[in-house]
């Protein structure tokens, strides 16, 4: 039995991750975090989801939860995942990160404290995107640089982050697949008088509005054809199975930073 921490469990995804966590066979709630202050400290972390208590309460302290659990559930902010990088290096408890708008220095600081322990980071926890990355990385490759490559993205009206790191990563696939750095070719933002697309650049698009999950589109615009690749989230379920399962797989792993590509051997 693994016992797994939510931080966060107050959140859209932390609610999720909590009753994910109670439907999984081989995992057990070992308590969630929310920041101080919250009304939900000090209630046992399965009501949240209406079940009932399972002995494990929500703290401000993430101490607390590091200490007790052995595998901890991020989706929060950058500045928090951080933080909890460094609590799970230093009681080497296994770290799932699915927090988006992480920088080259954040990154930078999982990779460090994934030598004390292990840890899976991704933008999306889905079969399916991590699929659609593996998909672009190989029509990129196939098409030649007369294939206009934009990616379009469509979130609820909560999202806090743009382009989601989704779209970066879909992103960072289609430069692989052509054998180019992602940074020299983006653009991720157009308006005002932009000139013509300039040949081999990589376009990003954002929408956000209502409550839609999540929407990507990876589209070739090339000479009389467009061929897209596109993936739909109706269910935040998605992520947190995917979440869940980098944590049981991460149990027997060696310390090291993992991606969903490593959970499901793709
Ligand atoms: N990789 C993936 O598959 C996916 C990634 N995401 C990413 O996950 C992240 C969270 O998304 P979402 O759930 O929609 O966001 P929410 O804002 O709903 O959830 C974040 C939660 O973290 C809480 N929080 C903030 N500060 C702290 C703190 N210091 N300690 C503990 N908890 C804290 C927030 O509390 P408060 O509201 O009080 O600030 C909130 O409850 C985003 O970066 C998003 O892009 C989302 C879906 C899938
Ligand atoms: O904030 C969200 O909701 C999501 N964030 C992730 C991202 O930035 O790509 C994953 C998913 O698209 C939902």
């Amino acid at each position: 039995m693994i016992r797994i921490g939510i931080v966060g469990c107050g959140g859209r995804m932390g609610r999720t991750l909590v009753q994910q966590v109670l439907e999984t066979d081989g995992g057990a709630l070992a308590g969630g975090t929310e920041r101080p202050g919250s009304d939900l400290v000090g209630q046992d972390v399965a009501t949240l989801v209406g079940a009932p208590p399972a002995g494990a309460a929500v703290t401000d302290d993430p101490s607390t939860l590091f200490a007790t659990a052995d595998a901890v559930i991020d989706f929060t902010t950058p500045a928090v995942t951080v933080e909890n990088a460094a609590l799970a290096a230093r009681t080497n408890t296994i770290l799932v990160v699915g927090t988006t708008g992480l920088d080259a220095g954040a990154l930078a600081r999982l990779a460090e404290a994934a030598k004390k322990t292990r840890i899976v980071q991704a933008p999306n926890m889905s079969v399916g995107v991590n699929l659609l990355f593996a998909l672009t990385r190989r029509v990129a490759a196939t098409l030649g640089v007369e294939y206009d490559i934009e990616i379009v993205e469509h979130h609820h009206r909560h999202k806090v982050d743009a382009p989601s790191g989704t779209a970066l990563g879909l992103g960072r696939a289609a430069a692989e697949g052509r054998g180019v750095d992602l940074d020299a070719v983006a653009d991720r933002a157009r308006d005002g008088h932009t000139g013509a697309r300039e040949d081999g650049h990589i376009g990003f698009a954002v929408l956000r509005g209502g409550d839609v999950v999540g929407d990507h589109t990876v589209m070739f615009a090339g000479p009389g054809e467009r061929v897209e690749l596109t993936h739909k989230a109706s269910d935040r379920v998605i992520y947190a199975r995917g979440a869940v399962r980098a944590a049981l797989w991460a149990a027997d792993k060696p310390n090291g930073l993992y991606s969903m590509t490593d959970v499901l051997g793709l």
